[in-house]
This record gives structure tokens, sequence and C-alpha cells, in this order.
């Protein structure tokens, strides 16, 4: 796989003294949509403004293929578009105007051809003329990802792209960003909607307190969070599992009077049934019986929750 952009060793400290990221590596690869998840503060903002070089790392190394966000700014950010979380733009201009500009700030040839092929993918074509203080937020919204289109960058920042926006709006948006993929743009967006990375990403990576905690591709945070337990009440406790229950799973807990089994549902595992018949042969009764299942948010809550690092 293909990296677009190397980040590593990143710390940043502001001058406030408030060290707000912490020695983060991570590798991006061509095509792909990856979904930064963090709370407020986390640190997610200060990464995309290091890499965009919008705020000054206090060390490491960004590379935009290849080329150093420093000491090769131009060409590392001429690759690059980032639409921040905060909507800024010029209320009085219209849409092709702003979009239009913003592609000469890169210092690109004009293109109307392709101003009119983001304003159309993005559904903005009709409200091309409107000045952009008569569009609504959502609108507005993708005014701010066409300029970040407009010169034509291969790689999409999407600081909180959905932050504030009404339910569909948000799925008209996630439909724009696979639509953006396949056009061969890698996406890199921040979240705190746990649903949207689900949704969109390919890979999740987890911030907390300024550490990269976690880089998982979403399909085996998928299983990993798949996990599910079965609880069962004994009737009396037990000094420990029967010889046929000592297996991968199955806990019994201090008092003896809870059966534990945690299995996942992907991975081969022996089954409640063959859990619940080994009981009955090993006259062992229970009375209650209840199954759970971690959802995606357990597991965020709990990671970003930790009190120390163990990752
Ligand atoms: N200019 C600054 N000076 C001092 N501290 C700052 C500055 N900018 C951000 N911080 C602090 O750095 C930490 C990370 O902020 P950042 O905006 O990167 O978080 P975030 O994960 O994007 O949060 P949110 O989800 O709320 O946008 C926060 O504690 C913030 O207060």
């Amino acid at each position: 796989m293909k990296t677009v952009l190397s980040i590593s060793g990143i710390n940043k400290t502001y001058q406030s003294g408030f060290a707000a990221l912490k020695d983060i590596s991570l590798d991006i690869h061509t095509g792909e949509i990856f979904a930064l998840l963090g709370q407020n503060g986390a640190g997610k903002t200060t990464l995309i403004n290091i890499i965009c070089g919008i705020v000054k790392a206090s060390s490491g190394v960004v590379k935009v293929f290849g080329k150093d966000n420093v000491h090769e700014y131009r060409e590392a950010r001429s690759e690059v578009g980032l639409v921040p979380q905060e909507l800024s733009t010029d209320s009085f201009e219209t849409v092709w105007n702003t979009v239009t500009f913003s592609r000469g700030l890169f210092g690109k040839p004009k293109n109307p051809a392709y101003i009119e092929q983001i304003l159309k993918q993005l559904s903005l074509w009709e409200k091309r003329n409107n000045k952009i203080m008569t569009l609504s937020g959502g609108m507005k919204r993708r005014v701010m990802i066409a300029k970040a289109l407009s010169h034509e960058p291969k790689i999409l920042f999407l600081d909180e792209p959905t932050a504030g926006v009404d339910v569909s709006l948000r799925k008209d948006m996630w439909e724009l960003v696979r639509g953006l993929q396949k056009t061969g743009v890698t996406i890199i967006l921040t979240t705190h909607y746990i649903e949207e990375a689900e949704e969109m990403a390919d890979r999740i990576g987890v911030i907390r307190q300024g550490k990269l905690i976690l880089v998982e591709p979403k399909v085996e945070l998928m299983q990993q969070l798949g996990k599910k337990q079965l609880t069962l009440q004994l009737h009396q406790p037990i000094s420990q599992l029967p010889q046929s229950l000592l297996l991968d799973g199955v806990s019994l807990s201090g008092d003896g009077l809870l059966i534990t089994y945690t299995y996942d549902s992907q991975s081969k595992n022996i089954g409640i049934a063959k859990i619940l018949e080994i009981l009955a042969s090993e006259n062992i009764t229970f009375k209650d019986l209840h199954t759970s299942q971690s959802s995606l948010e357990d597991i965020f809550v709990s990671l970003v929750n930790e009190k120390e690092l163990t990752v």
C-alpha cells in the first residue's frame, strides 16, 4: 500500500506550556478514508493544523508525497485541501468567485471546467451565482469543501464535517465523501460521532490527551467491538470451574456465583448451547442468565477514559 502522508514523532507544546501532542506517528495510505476519533481537546485539530502547515510542530516530521511540509512547504501544501471546523467564507461573494479565488491562492491556472465539475458534484451548481450569505448552513459547508478542492488536492482533511448538521444532511455528506474517495482523493476526517467513523472509515485512529492510542482497520476494530458476553447467575456458589469449562473466555467470579462467557461473534467459539449442556451434566444450576454486547461507543469511551495509557 502506498503512503501518501507520513507523520513521524510529532510533538506540540503550545506557548502556554501545554503539551497538546505527544510523539504522534502515523502513515496514511492512498485512497483510504481515515477517521481520527477523540474527545474535545484531544488534539485532533492541532494535528491537522500541523499537517496543513497552519500550526508549527515543536518537533517531528510530516511528509506529503515525500515532501517535507516545512522545508518543501509549497509542494507539500499544494497536495492538501482542508475543510476547517469553523465556517469561514466571505459572505458577500458569490459561490463561483469564492471557489475560483481559492484556486488562485494556490497559484493554479484558471480552470472553469474543473470548478464547474466540483460545484456540480457538490450540488452547488444552481447556486453558483448566489452570495454565500444567502445559502443554508449545509450549503455553506459544501462551499467550504468546494474551496478545499479548488486546487485539486490529492488529500482532503475534513475537521468535524458534520458537527451540528442534521441527520439527513449528515448522510448526504457521507455520500459526498464516498464519492470523493471514488475519484481517488484520500480523506482524513475528525469526528466525535462514532457512527460516522463506523459508517465511513477504512481505518480508525483514536487520540487521547495528545497521544495516538490506537490505529486499526475498522473491520478489525468492529470485530473487537463485536464481543458479546453471557452471564449466568448460579443458585449455589462453586469453588472452581469444572474441568470441561476451563475454556477460553469462560471465567468464574470471586464469590463463585457468576459464570461469564465472553465471545466474539465472528470467531469460532464453543457456543452458548454447549456451555449450558456442560453445566447441566455437572449438575450446576443457575437462576438467571443474560447476554450483553459491547458497542463501538463502549470501547471508545473506555479507551478514552482509561487513566493510564497501557497501549
Ligand atoms: N493556541 C493554543 N494555545 C494553547 N493551547 C491550545 C491552543 N490551541 C489548542 N490548545 C489546546 O490543545 C488541546 C488540543 O486542542 P485541539 O483543538 O487540537 O483539540 P480537538 O481534539 O480538535 O478538540 P475538539 O474536538 O474540541 O475540536 C486543547 O487542550 C486546547 O485547549
